[in-house]
């Protein structure tokens, strides 16, 4: 008998529940059982600021460590936690077919962004959501938070929080759409690059765990995220930078697929923004992301990304 594949992953609700999935669309796929091994990261245990602990970075070097260490064959990160560089020794082997992308509101009363009254208080942590959320000009009070879905949820039902902002690719996992008041419309609040995106994981020498994973693939989703992560690179921002990018992928009158990218950078007080969008093959995802940073970095995208450090 083949022993199971190893499949690391951190304990929270949202890694447990992709981990779970990813394994289960692998054993479907191929008859191969999988274990799930729990790692518990330096960001498990602290209950610091994660900007203190230098980022998301600290899960997942603890999961790429087990991985290089040769303890577990695979691990499934989101992809929007990822740095842009690609890490020597290991392979993104699957992008499984993506989450609905956008950013959900979770508010009192069922009310919407627009309905929120002026004063009112939104939580979240991210640049990106900050910014955007000042640009839209409705007088909100923006409140950084942290801790996982069910602890940022929390705050709207015991009053503290009028909304709360996550991506609604999370509530979508762990089951809790019926929280959503509404889900954010991109031409206002642009998703975070590979937001709603799975990166599964291994040795790149692992031609076994390599071709299994192969079978998960989503190659429209792969080129949407290389197109939306090759903006941020190119910008030379990290996921702490108020840069949003979204790309779709639709099939053209030829045939082939066309790939339809967007992508803003907004300043943290809301004040200013740059967006842009391009288009082409989907085949061509990395040249169009690049393209486009280039364009908005013509446009003064450089500065907003500076002045955000
Ligand atoms: N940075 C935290 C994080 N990383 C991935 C998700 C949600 C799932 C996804 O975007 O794939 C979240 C929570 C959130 O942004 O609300």
């Amino acid at each position: 008998m083949t022993a199971p594949l190893r499949l690391g992953t951190r304990r929270s609700q949202l890694a447990l529940t992709q981990s779970q999935h990813v394994a289960d669309a692998i054993t479907a796929a191929s008859g191969r059982a999988v274990e799930l091994v729990h790692i518990t990261t330096e960001g498990d245990r602290s209950s610091a600021a994660i900007t203190q602990l230098g980022g998301t970075g600290v899960f997942v070097s603890a999961l790429r460590d087990a991985l290089r260490a040769g303890t577990v064959d695979l691990a499934v990160h989101s992809y929007k936690d990822l740095p842009t560089a690609e890490e020597p020794g290991l392979v993104i082997a699957a992008v499984p077919p993506r989450e609905d992308p956008r950013d959900a509101l979770v508010a009192r009363d069922g009310l919407t962004l627009g309905e929120l009254p002026a004063g009112a208080t939104v939580g979240t942590g991210a640049p990106r959501r900050v910014a955007q959320l000042r640009a839209l000009g409705l007088g909100l009070e923006v409140v950084p938070i942290r801790g996982n879905v069910d602890t940022r949820m929390g705050k709207v039902t015991s009053g503290e929080l009028d909304a709360v902002v996550l991506a609604r690719a999370g509530l979508a996992r762990l089951g809790r759409l019926d929280a959503v008041t509404e889900v954010l419309d991109p031409l206002q609040v642009l998703p975070a690059p590979a937001q709603g995106a799975l990166a599964v994981e291994c040795r790149s020498d692992d031609d076994v765990t390599r071709s299994l994973l192969a079978a998960l693939d989503d190659a429209g989703a792969r080129a949407c995220v290389v197109a939306e992560r090759t903006v941020l690179a190119a910008l030379e921002a990290g996921c702490s930078a108020p840069v949003a990018a979204h790309a779709e992928v639709a099939e053209a009158e030829d045939g082939g697929d066309e790939l339809y990218l967007r992508a803003s950078v907004t300043a943290i007080d809301g004040s200013d923004a740059v967006r842009g969008s391009a288009s082409g093959p989907a085949t061509e995802a990395a040249r169009l992301g690049r393209e486009l940073a280039a364009e908005l970095i013509d446009r003064g995208a450089a500065a907003l990304v500076a002045a955000s450090r």
